[in-house]
């Protein structure tokens, strides 16, 4: 055996004792070799953190090589970085920069790397002030480098799993091996082949081990079975952080069809709970200040995202809660009369779909843009129950017949006992339930479902808000998750962002609402005047408007129409070039021609 090979093992047998390995140096090793061995090791195992210097290292050489050698070569390599930078920025998405900001900085660095390059192979690389330009160019361009998370938590996985074989040893696994890895945000997971006769028992039992092994805290290692279902093969899980520790900002909208299920937040385990509210109706319960209105503004947040989602509202508290929204919401009802008023509507919708679809011989309202699914937001219901009680017939109606047709309730309120819910069949046609934090013990029933409490989910120990259990045809054990958190910024900028996208209600709908108002209508197109009465009122204000532009508000008002009717129209007329939107909300026509 080598001596270099013994020093290891005295080395490895120390650490399983518990003892710190020291380099040891004797007459018969000689100190240069050793040094250059650790020299090297040391330039490998921190290369991520000096790869600029490697990278500037490469360009001094390169540049001396082709100054001497290809003078000319300059333009070529000019073009060339030029070239790199704008593929960077343009695709750099396909090699894995998925962030604008790294797709910007491959893009800078590859510039400035080929036009110091060029230069230098011109004019010499040590043609003042090139090489000041460098050393000077190379330590601002490495700062966001180092600083930069993903890279960080890529390097930290890197180190640990090419330690992996050592504590597989010691922890009594020895053979297995990493097969494949992946950092995000909260830590990183794993994928290993297990050596012959191991199982995910085995390594079930060893996660305290590993946890120790690793130096992570406890709780912070989860072991699964691999998606294949192979019996030799295992998915570790290890977090760097409690996912649950803070809040949690939200990503952005995680959907852009209500077909897709919807990211919430994150379970303790970092993975993400989606849950689908196609056909599914949802309560939302928990006490005040346990973070409803929270989880409403990430459900929100996702379905003004959907262009097959129309959203209406009932927000008894003035539209405290939901008024943000309302330049997304198709319609918002504040008052007991208007809540009235909207939930029959719904149930008018909701007939007029059914019919339609027995007419064409179909089962289920697929939503498409077009044929939008109907979203009821319902703030705090137990005020809708106090307020307008001759409006829970109508809710109870949308809870058994509206799945087919996608016309859904999602409900919250505190405590939904049968006194809250209208005493109707409202709660228990929930599909979707979502607890937040309960003050007493037997809410969590009242919530989730009757023995859910004995079942093991245990809403009352949820200790921070924004914390919650969701019981859901896909997901049936309790499992402690956290919901994003919206902003007021966040809510308006969302709110603005999708408020020229949002959908309009299909005709058959919207003939239903009509119908409704105002007795069945005898004309094949009942709408067809009034579209033209109000198609020249509108054309009148933007022609006459002033140079700053009409607000929708104002459209919508002027109108009678609806908000996504009149972005339509605006988008219509903007498309056939007579109007333009002046500012953000602003629209005014280009010419005063009359329609
Ligand atoms: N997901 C979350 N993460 C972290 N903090 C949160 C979260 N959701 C809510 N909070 C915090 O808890 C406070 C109360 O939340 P929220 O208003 O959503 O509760 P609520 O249950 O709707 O209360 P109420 O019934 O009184 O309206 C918020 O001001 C916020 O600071």
């Amino acid at each position: 055996m080598s001596r270099a090979r013994q020093m290891r093992r005295h080395a490895r047998t120390m650490r399983r004792n518990g003892l710190q390995p020291v380099v040891l140096i004797n007459g018969d090793e000689r100190l240069p070799d050793l040094a250059i061995v650790l020299v090297g090791r040391a330039l490998w195992r921190y290369r991520s953190e000096l790869a600029p210097l490697y990278a500037t290292s490469a360009l001094v050489v390169g540049a001396a090589v082709l100054h001497f050698e290809h003078p000319g070569w300059w333009p070529y390599l000019l073009g060339f970085g030029t070239a790199l930078a704008s593929a960077s920025a343009g695709i750099g998405e396909r090699v894995g920069l998925t962030r604008r900001g790294e797709r910007l900085y491959a893009a800078l660095v590859a510039f400035a790397a080929g036009a110091w390059l060029a230069s230098a192979v011109a004019l010499g690389p040590l043609w003042t002030p090139l090489p000041q330009l460098l050393v000077c160019g190379a330590f601002v361009l490495a700062l966001p480098w180092w600083a930069h998370r993903r890279r960080r938590a890529r390097v930290r996985v890197d180190r640990q799993l090419a330690a992996w074989p050592d504590i597989a040893r010691t922890i009594g696994l020895p053979g297995s091996a990493v097969q494949s890895a992946m950092a995000d945000v909260w830590g990183w997971r794993a994928r290993f082949a297990l050596a012959r006769g191991q199982t995910l028992a085995d390594v079930t039992g060893k996660v305290p081990a590993i946890e120790s092994a690793l130096g992570t805290f406890r709780g912070a290692v989860r072991v699964m079975p691999t998606r294949d279902g192979k019996a030799n093969r295992f998915e570790l899980r290890v977090l760097d952080t409690d996912p649950h520790a803070d809040a949690i900002a939200w990503p952005g909208p995680s959907v852009s069809s209500i077909a897709e299920p919807i990211d919430l937040g994150p379970f303790e385990d970092a993975t993400a709970a989606r849950v689908s509210f196609l056909r599914r109706h949802a309560l939302i319960g928990g006490v005040a200040g346990s973070g409803k209105s929270g989880g409403i503004n990430v459900l929100m947040g996702n379905l003004v995202a959907c262009p097959d989602v129309v959203v209406w509202a009932v927000d008894l508290k003035r539209g405290m809660e939901l008024q943000p929204w309302a330049s997304c919401i198709d319609r918002l009802a504040t008052t007991p009369e208007q809540a009235r008023t909207l939930l029959r509507d719904a149930v008018a919708v909701l007939e007029a779909r059914a019919s339609a679809l027995a007419t064409q011989g179909r089962r289920v309202w697929e939503p498409s843009p077009d044929m939008p699914a109907l979203v009821i937001v319902i703030d705090e219901y137990a005020e809708l129950t106090d307020d307008a009680p001759d409006a829970i017939p109508d809710t109870d109606s949308i809870a058994r017949r509206g799945r087919a047709v996608a016309v859904t309730l999602i409900a919250a309120t505190q405590r939904p006992t049968q006194k809250a819910m209208g005493k109707g069949a409202v709660r228990s046609q929930m599909d979707v339930r979502m607890s937040f934090r309960v003050r007493e013990r037997k809410d969590v029933d009242l919530i989730l479902g009757q023995g859910m409490l004995n079942a093991g989910w245990h809403a009352h120990t949820l200790n921070a808000p924004g914390k919650f259990l969701i019981s859901a045809p896909d997901h049936d054990v309790p499992r402690r998750a956290r919901a994003y958190l919206l902003t007021d910024k966040t809510v308006t900028r969302t709110a603005d962002h999708y408020a020229d996208h949002r959908p309009e209600l299909d005709t058959v709908s919207r003939t239903a609402i009509e119908e409704a108002h105002n007795g069945p209508s005898l004309d094949t197109a009942p709408d067809e005047g009034q579209a033209d009465d109000s198609e020249a009122v509108l054309w009148d204000l933007l022609s006459t408007a002033p140079d700053e532009g009409c607000t929708v508000p104002h459209l919508v008002t002027a109108t009678g129409r609806s908000r996504p009717w009149i972005y339509q129209r605006l988008r219509e007329l903007a498309d056939a070039g007579r109007v333009t939107q002046v500012s953000r909300g602003h629209w005014r026509s280009v010419t005063d021609d009359s329609p």
